[in-house]
């Protein structure tokens, strides 16, 4: 018993170790790194080639844990970095690109077959205790694990570093506007994760066997070890992860190993619906930022509005009013008319190898198609796909083996498809993003034991016949005309369904919940709905590809299965039925063409198509064939008949340096890239000036808008817009909700790119040379307090006034001068020093706001909305805090609705509308305006 206990105190510590790697890198950058997988494989090949080459294992160790932290920077430079705009769950995917890719590397340098990496001590050492016997090598592992855990605590707490990794964790862009580089944080986030997990890698694999996935398996369950402990505490992750060891173990002894995964899944399942965020964790609380999209990127320079206006000359031909789609509605079908015909006469041209790979292809795609419907068209991103595919294939095989007719049977599989995806899904509707992920995943390692425990249905760990008569593997044209049928009903009933009133609630819960929900729609009912018609889909692909097989066993329906499906779908694009056709295609035939003695591995293949997809072509092949096809009809289409839309364009230029603030700060991620055409039309730019270099006549103002033109991708907000702020000047900035205030706010500290006219900043432009990064123009005295205030609500109010000192561009000091001066300013703040921001009233969050802000010593302070939702008297208490600051020297940009609070403190205004300014003037000025007085005045008066 004592024995059970240590090896999962053993096992479950190297959980925690590689499940370490994963959360350090999940809190920086919300992202699930399952290429972790094969760098510890990479890592662990590296080891044994050192250790063969005579390298001590002392030295050989830190190589390859130093080798798999400068993997992890490879990765966060290669693919997290150039995706940082789009959804985690889509980097998270490059990730299992990247792991496919490594897998690859090492199948190419090294080999597929299993091998042996020594243990660190020798196991015949041991240590008698009693008559207890213990490896070395376990207490080496122990003692290791609880070091490292350890000094990560220490990192995480109690260092500048780790203080910014928990602050970017809540609010990146907030961070930056306090002067922290995230990308370096980021960068240094996935080194460290890389570092760890590579070490947890070469602990375990000596106790196992070394293969190119071995370790990815091992991480897999590391990944439902974290989750149970909790991704918010590092302790956390170890405890539940020594737990979960434990139990595995004394499960695997004492009750019964084969149905390990199965009680797995049924823990993870009640974890994940009583606790869902772990043992140890909790709800952890982010900054509500906005995401903030660039204008459109094809409208900044005439050359790209002219190729613009050629793809919408495309497009329109074959969509737009009057056009050729109008004139010929079958034009729109063409392609799938063209393919069927090509598809029906397949056994009329192709050799039989040719056929059989064409009706592989045809089946993958229903089952692609299944779980397109579940993650493409609802976004719920599933790694059950190979359960459901067994669920079907073994359906079909019981009911054709006791005489049930084929066609009866698939029915009868898609059935029972659609019932094991409703029940699955209804716990699924509850959960999202990784949550989701693990979920399924248990599933799916559950499943191949449940099909192993009932052998008088499925045949067991032998499998069962699938030959129904007429179809059986000599019968090669009836089996691909049943996947070329079973391909089209799917295909059909799946357009079908997109059109509809069903279709259209999956994308809008896809797209926002929160709006659907809005809406009237229910989101836990819409999500089933998907779940059970794409499992039915995936069930019945199940059968159809089970008679291609002719002899299922529970190992074609492993885990890799689904990655395999779900990389389908993103390559050939998500909520697309052709897109899962191409991406059917692309996982049969790469594999199989590697397997004929191609020269590269298909998993490097595959793997490095499916991030380079992710990274320049977010929608996957499809929308890219599309086009093409859709310039090819524009080029038969005669001149003159097709209409084309007015194409706008943004002239000017963006800055200096041809890239947007924003790009480089990483602040909108999170968001799906669309490119959409802005419809604004924007006066030029009023050129530029080398930002390093003074102006030549250079401003006198502290800051001066110049005519700037800057907003979103849905359209620009201001238009040649001016303002100036002297130095000691109190400025305020006027107007209805949705002028544009904030977004002024924005412009300067760069993270809306200004794409039109310029600011200076100090006389030196704001979005080039040293003013290119939000994080560096915080550091030359640029204080933003951002509207909702931007407190991190997990941190305590001393590590919230500590992120102060980044925007000096220094690490975090204290103690100082300022320090001492702000606390005095403001008292209560050191009463609650070590309170949680979060749990401070609204009034003392913004005191903290504005105490943090300063302690940065910003030479200018700009301030979004800081009464927004306080009381009167609150309120109050803040603009004497102003007043004091004023006193003090700052100069302040402030942006108010109570336009008489501002005006009291303010030297001059302006009032915003719709993004240009309409009236300006002295504080005096604009009080005496009968017109400010008419809109603002009298309500806040
Ligand atoms: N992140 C964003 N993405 C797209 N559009 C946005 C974003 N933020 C603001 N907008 C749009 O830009 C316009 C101006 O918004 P902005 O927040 O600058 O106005 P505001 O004057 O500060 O008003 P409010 O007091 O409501 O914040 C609005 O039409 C708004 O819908």
């Amino acid at each position: 018993m004592l024995s059970v206990l240590i090896s999962g105190l053993v096992t479950g510590l190297l959980y925690g170790l590689a499940g370490l790697g994963l959360v350090v890198v999940y809190r920086a950058s919300k992202v699930m790194n399952f290429a972790l997988g094969g760098m510890g494989a990479l890592v662990a090949y590296l080891a044994k080639d050192l250790l063969g080459a005579g390298i001590p294992y002392w030295l050989a160790l830190p190589i390859c844990v130093v080798m798999g932290a400068v993997l992890g920077g490879l990765l966060e430079l290669f693919i997290a970095r150039p995706m940082s705009r789009q959804s985690h769950l889509s980097i998270g995917l490059a990730t299992l690109g990247a792991l496919l890719l490594l897998e690859g590397v090492i199948d190419w340098r090294w080999t597929t077959n299993t091998a042996v990496l020594p243990q660190f001590i020798d196991p015949a050492e041991v240590l008698h205790i009693g008559g207890l016997t213990v490896a070395w090598n376990s207490i080496f592992i122990v003692l290791v694990a609880i070091a490292a855990t350890g000094l990560l605590v220490l990192v995480v707490d109690r260092t500048s570093f780790g203080l910014r990794m928990r602050a970017i964790s809540a609010g990146a862009q907030t961070s930056a506007l306090l002067g922290v580089n995230v990308r370096r944080v980021r960068m240094s986030s996935w080194m460290l994760g890389g570092a760890y997990g590579c070490l947890a890698a070469l602990l375990v694999i000596p106790l196992t066997y070394l293969s190119p996935s071995s370790f990815t398996t091992f991480l897999l369950t590391a990944f439902a070890a974290v989750v149970l402990g909790g991704l918010t505490s590092i302790v956390g992750v170890i405890i539940g992860a020594v737990l979960f060891g434990i139990a595995f173990n004394l499960m695997s002894v004492y009750v019964d190993g084969s149905l390990l995964s199965t009680y797995t899944f049924i823990g993870v399942t009640l974890m994940l619906v009583l606790r869902p965020h772990g043992l140890f964790g909790r709800s952890e609380q982010e900054i509500s930022e906005p995401r903030l999209s660039r204008p459109s990127r094809a409208g900044r320079s005439a050359g790209a509005a002219a190729s613009r206006n050629r793809a919408a000359a495309a497009s329109a031909a074959l969509t737009g009013p009057g056009s050729l789609v109008a004139r010929l509605p079958a034009v729109k079908y063409l392609g799938w008319v063209l393919l069927a015909i090509m598809l029906i006469a397949v056994p009329f041209v192709l050799d039989e190898l040719s056929m059989n790979t064409a009706a592989t292809i045809l089946a993958t795609f229903i089952a692609v198609l299944g779980l397109n419907v579940i993650a493409g068209f609802s976004g719920q991103a599933s790694l059950a796909n190979g359960a459901f595919l067994a669920i079907g294939a073994y359906t079909t095989a019981y009911l054709v083996n006791n005489g049930v007719d084929l066609f009866l049977a698939l029915i009868t599989a898609a059935v029972v498809g659609a019932v094991v995806g409703f029940l699955l899904g209804l716990p699924a509707t509850r959960l999202s993003g990784i949550y989701l992920l693990l979920y399924t995943l248990m599933f799916a390692f559950a499943v191949p034991e449940l099909i192993a425990l009932i052998p008088a249905i499925t045949g067991g760990a032998d499998g069962s016949r699938l030959n129904p008569p007429g179809f059986g593997v000599v019968d090669a044209i009836p089996q691909f005309y049943l996947a070329l049928g079973g391909a089209a009903v799917s295909a059909v009933v799946v357009m079908i369904a997109a059109t509809t009133k069903l279709g259209r609630t999956w994308r809008a819960v896809r797209d926002s919940p929160a709006g659907a929900q809005a809406l009237g729609y229910r989101v836990a009912r819409v999500r089933l709905s998907s779940f059970a018609f794409g499992s039915a889909l995936v069930g019945f692909g199940g059968g159809v590809s089970g008679v291609l097989i002719g002899q299922i066993s529970p190992e074609n329906y492993g885990v890799f299965v689904a990655i395999y499906a779900l990389l389908a779908v993103v390559l050939g694009g998500s909520g697309s039925v052709f897109g899962s056709l191409l991406g059917a295609a692309f996982i049969v035939i790469v594999p199989s063409a590697s397997a004929g003695g191609g020269i590269v591995p298909g998993e490097f293949v595959m793997g490095l198509a499916l991030v380079l997809v992710l990274i320049f072509a977010p929608g996957g092949l499809a929308p890219l064939l599309f086009r093409l096809w859709a310039w090819l009809i524009g080029l038969v289409t005669p001149r003159g008949e097709t209409v084309v839309p007015e194409a706008p364009v943004l002239a000017g230029s963006l800055h200096t340096d041809g890239t947007s603030v924003l790009e480089e700060t990483e602040a909108g991620s999170g968001r799906m890239e669309r490119t959409a055409v802005t419809a604004d039309v924007v006066k030029p730019a009023q050129g530029t000036t080398p930002a390093d270099l003074p102006d030549e006549d250079a401003p006198r103002a502290l800051l001066a808008l110049e005519g700037i033109s800057a907003g979103y991708e849905a359209g620009l907000v201001l238009s040649d817009f001016s303002l100036e702020v002297g130095a000691g000047e109190v400025v305020t900035l006027l107007g209805a909700n949705g002028a544009g205030k904030s977004t002024v706010l924005r412009a300067v500290s760069g993270l809306v790119p200004v794409v039109g006219g310029r600011i200076l900043w100090q006389g030196q432009q704001i979005g080039s040379g040293k003013l290119s990064r939000v994080e560096r123009i915080a550091h030359t005295g640029l204080g933003h307090v951002p509207e909702g205030r931007g407190i991190f609500p997990d941190l305590s109010v001393r590590e919230n006034l500590r992120m102060g000192y980044f925007a000096r561009g220094e690490g975090t000091g204290q103690g100082d001068d300022e320090w001492e001066r702000v606390l005095e300013m403001f008292p209560i703040l050191k009463e609650r020093f070590a309170q949680r921001a979060g749990s401070l009233s609204g009034g003392q969050q913004q005191m903290l706001a504005i105490a943090r802000a300063l302690i940065g010593m910003p030479k200018l302070l700009m301030l979004d909305e800081p009464s927004l939702g306080l009381a009167p008297l609150v309120s109050e208490q803040v603009f004497e805090k102003l007043r004091e600051i004023v006193a003090g020297g700052v100069s302040v940009l402030l942006v108010e609705q109570n336009a008489h609070a501002a005006l009291e403190l303010a030297d001059r205004g302006y009032v915003i509308q719709r993004g240009r300014v309409a009236i300006s003037g002295t504080a005096d000025e604009l009080r005496a305006d009968s017109r400010l007085s008419e809109s603002y005045l009298a309500v806040h008066g």
